[in-house]
């Protein structure tokens, strides 16, 4: 089986309908990104099959929570550009901006993309927190998500200041995300957000469980919020 076939199987697998132009070019990603990444480390998953499960298909995972009407979707610290470019290759009609605060990285996806005719992207280099505070990206983007990058807590104060209000936050969590709930849900309410749904997702690995945390934006964010990063990470939480 191609490794185009093996990743439509998989999605099949998974709920996923991902047809053979899409897969091909989430397949010539991964290949480009993979022979980057000998140069540039991007990814530690280098073999073919852990990154059509790891990255691929549990970037897709979020898509069916996506409301329908998103145009602008962030990913918030996308690294390898997970989850946004498999996003934007299953979402043609919707502008996905991928951030990382790392501009090395940033510029090997950016390129990749650019090289393979992806074109509803954008890259912002910097951090989130600095972006949550200009009114230029303040509460600017229908949807946010974002995996891998801090706990549940940390990661709303990033998120959820750039998400208009009417819009989602969406973070892709590991099954460990039981232990975050309780200050994560915290923030997420003072933050303006309301948590609307967890759903887990079963992998192709059986015992590979990864947690949806669904939040909308109801209020607008309160303007002290985003900290600057020092506070965020030493201090506690405001109630
Ligand atoms: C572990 S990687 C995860 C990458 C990708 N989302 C994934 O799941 O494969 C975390 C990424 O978040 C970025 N990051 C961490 N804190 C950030 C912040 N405050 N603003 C923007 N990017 C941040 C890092 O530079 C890094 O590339």
């Amino acid at each position: 089986m191609s490794n185009i076939e093996k990743l439509m199987d998989a999605g099949k697998k998974c709920g996923i309908a991902i047809d053979e132009e899409q897969s091909r070019l989430m397949i010539l990603y991964m290949e480009k990104l993979l022979i980057m990444n000998e140069k540039i480390n991007v990814t530690r998953i280098t073999d073919v099959d852990e990154f059509i499960e790891k990255h691929l298909i549990d970037s897709l995972t979020c898509l069916k929570f996506i409301h329908r009407d998103a145009k602008s979707i962030l990913d918030i610290g996308t690294g390898g550009g997970f989850p946004g470019v498999p996003l934007a290759i299953m979402m043609p009609e919707a502008e996905i901006t991928m951030m990382d605060a790392t501009g090395k990285k940033l510029k090997v996806i950016e390129n990749i993309c650019r090289e393979i005719g992806i074109k509803n992207v954008e890259f912002l280099h910097g951090r989130a927190e600095e972006f949550g505070k200009d009114p230029a990206y303040r509460e600017g983007y229908d949807c946010i998500v974002s995996r891998a990058v801090a706990n549940l807590c940390l990661l709303s104060e990033l998120c959820l200041p750039l998400a208009k209000k009417g819009g989602q936050f969406i973070a892709l969590k590991g099954k460990n995300y039981l232990e975050e709930m309780d200050d994560g849900e915290k923030a997420i309410k003072v933050l303006g957000g309301k948590i609307t749904g967890i759903e887990s997702c079963l992998l192709l690995q059986r015992d590979l469980v990864h947690v949806i945390i669904l939040v909308d934006k109801v209020k607008n964010t309160p303007e002290r919020f985003p900290r600057a990063f020092g506070k965020i990470k030493r201090e506690p939480f405001p109630g």
